[in-house]
Parts: C-alpha cells; sequence; structure tokens
C-alpha cells in the first residue's frame, strides 16, 4: 500500500533517514517522542514537504490509479491543519460532497450527531476535542483507502479516544484499507497496530508486528552478578542502574526457560521504547 525508502530531510542539526513500508490490511503505529521527526514523515508522505532525498510508492501494487484517483483514496488528518474555522459540520458535508465522489453524506452526518457535534455550529466554536472527532469522521468518509493519521488522539480523553480506536477499526472491517498513525501515547499504538515503527532523532530504531512484541519481548531486572553470569546473545539494550542491570530481550522464552532466578516481565511498549532509546549496548 505505501512503501518509503530512505527517505531523507535534513532540517538544520535533525536529520530524518527513514524507510518504512504500510502492507494492505495493516494498521500501522509510528512511536516517537516529541521533536522525533513524525510530522515531517507524514508531510513527506503527503507531499506538503520536499525530501531531500529518496522515494515514496503509494498504490504502486494495486493497479493502475491516476494521480487525481490516488489523491482521492489518500486521506490524511494533521494537528496543525484542518478545516476553516468558520464553516459549519452541515456546509463541510456539502463540500466534502463536491469535493469526492464516494463521499457518504448522510454516514458523516449520522456519525457527527451520535458523537454529539453540532451540525449548525461554526467550528470555531468547538473544542479541541471536538475538532479531532471531526477530522477523523470526516476523513472516513469518502473511500480513501489509506489514511495517515498525525497524533489523532491529541487532545481527546479516555473515553473519546477509545471511541476513535473503534472508528479505526471500524474503517478497516473490509480489509482492503491501511491506516499509518503516530502517536506518543503508546497505549493507544499497542491495542490498535499491528505492527510499529519506533522513531527517535529522525532514525527508525525499532520495528516489529505487535504480537511479537507482546509475546518475544521482555524485560529482565538482574543483580549484577546476575548479569556477568548470563548469556548475553539475545540482549536487545540494557541499563545499569544502582542496585542492578534492566535488560531488553526480544527472547523472553528463552530466560524464562533457562534462568528461573531472574525476574522477568513481559514489558509494555513504553518501556522498550524507553530501553531501546536509552538503554546501552549490552
Ligand atoms: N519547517 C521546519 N523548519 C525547520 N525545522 C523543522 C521544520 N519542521 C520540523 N522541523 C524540525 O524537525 C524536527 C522533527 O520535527 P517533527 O515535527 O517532524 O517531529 P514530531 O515527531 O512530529 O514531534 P511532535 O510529537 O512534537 O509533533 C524537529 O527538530 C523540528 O524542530
Amino acid at each position: 500500500m505505501l512503501k518509503v525508502r530512505g527517505l531523507k530531510k535534513n532540517y538544520g542539526d535533525f536529520c530524518l533517514d527513514v524507510s518504512l513500508e504500510v502492507k494492505k490490511g495493516y494498521i500501522t503505529g509510528l512511536i516517537g517522542r516529541n521533536g522525533a521527526g513524525k510530522s515531517t514523515l507524514f508531510k513527506a508522505i503527503m507531499g506538503l514537504v520536499k525530501m531531500d532525498d529518496g522515494d515514496i510508492e503509494v498504490f504502486n501494487d494495486e493497479g493502475f490509479y491516476s494521480e487525481i484517483e490516488k489523491k482521492r483514496m489518500l486521506g490524511a488528518v494533521f494537528s496543525d491543519s484542518g478545516f476553516s474555522q468558520y464553516f459549519k459540520v452541515k456546509e463541510i458535508a456539502s463540500l466534502m460532497e463536491s469535493m469526492y465522489p464516494k463521499f457518504d453524506k448522510n454516514g458523516f452526518l449520522e456519525r457527527c450527531k451520535a458523537w454529539e457535534l453540532p451540525l449548525n455550529k461554526s467550528i470555531k466554536k468547538f473544542s479541541s476535542g471536538m475538532i479531532a472527532k471531526l477530522k477523523i469522521i470526516a476523513v472516513t468518509s469518502y473511500g480513501a483507502r489509506l489514511l495517515i493519521l498525525d497524533e489523532p488522539t491529541a487532545g481527546l480523553d479516555v473515553v473519546a479516544r477509545r471511541d476513535m480506536a473503534d472508528m479505526i477499526r471500524e474503517y478497516m472491517m473490509d480489509g482492503e484499507r491501511s491506516v499509518l498513525i503516530s502517536s506518543h501515547i503508546s497505549g493507544d499504538i499497542e491495542g490498535l497496530c499491528d505492527d510499529v515503527y519506533l522513531i527517535e532523532d529522525g532514525q527508525i530504531l525499532l520495528h516489529e508486528e505487535t504480537d511479537t512484541i507482546r509475546d518475544g519481548y521482555g524485560i529482565l531486572k538482574m543483580t549484577y552478578d546476575q548479569y556477568e553470569k548470563i548469556d548475553k546473545e539475545f540482549l536487545l539494550k540494557i541499563k545499569k542502574e544502582k542496585t542492578g542491570v534492566i535488560a531488553l530481550t526480544d527472547r523472553r522464552n528463552y530466560y524464562e526457560e533457562n534462568y528461573s532466578g531472574i525476574v522477568i516481565e513481559r514489558g509494555n511498549v513504553d518501556d522498550i521504547i524507553s530501553l531501546m532509546a536509552r538503554g546501552d549496548e549490552k
């Protein structure tokens, strides 16, 4: 669905250098801290930022589509752009109907009502959470086959975040669509995505299927003595602390089977990010 190869963009000291792929039927997550390069990558994919080098293929393995068709099949949500503040939801519906042949106007208005967005109020009076909801309803209403969602959960409360995740899952139901979604709230990504890229300082540090992270990765908590004796072959990163050593592995089972005296936890995406980004080589 989407292939990014060797995309490079320099902003002074910051250098983005990324390759990634989003497969058909996949929700792919991009997790990274503030300033990691998520928005720059997404804007480059949408053609809003000029790349210094690299190659981006969208829908190339899906058959032949004209450039206008490709644009209609691609939907994006950015936190710093959206509809004019002076529009009302009803006016946005009419505008989108004129722009997108496959726009589902009734479905759009129904979902706005279900999410308690007033149809006749200018969106200038909407809260940031209401605007975030409106954007996601809009982008999933015109038959786009690939969504690029840059921190779509920013500004949403816990309930609205769950609603949004449900809406994305519903959008994915036909199996022919894909989503690339960024967040620095890894909880959002963990429950939703099929695979995850971890970005730090413009570089991809890790790419894994979420099932592999859940089933294979683990955090080992050891004394210095235990660390000295342990087989380090499957340790990815370590962090030395006053009380002992914490290590990240992608072969949790191996250590569970062979080192019963060591504390081994499953670890969530946050733990893994923190060790991948801040840990040392073993
Ligand atoms: N137009 C620009 N001109 C100069 N530097 C820029 C520009 N856009 C982004 N940058 C720099 O590129 C780096 C990556 O920024 P980017 O917005 O892509 O990060 P991000 O991961 O989306 O961060 P956040 O989570 O805070 O939105 C930052 O150092 C930022 O200052």
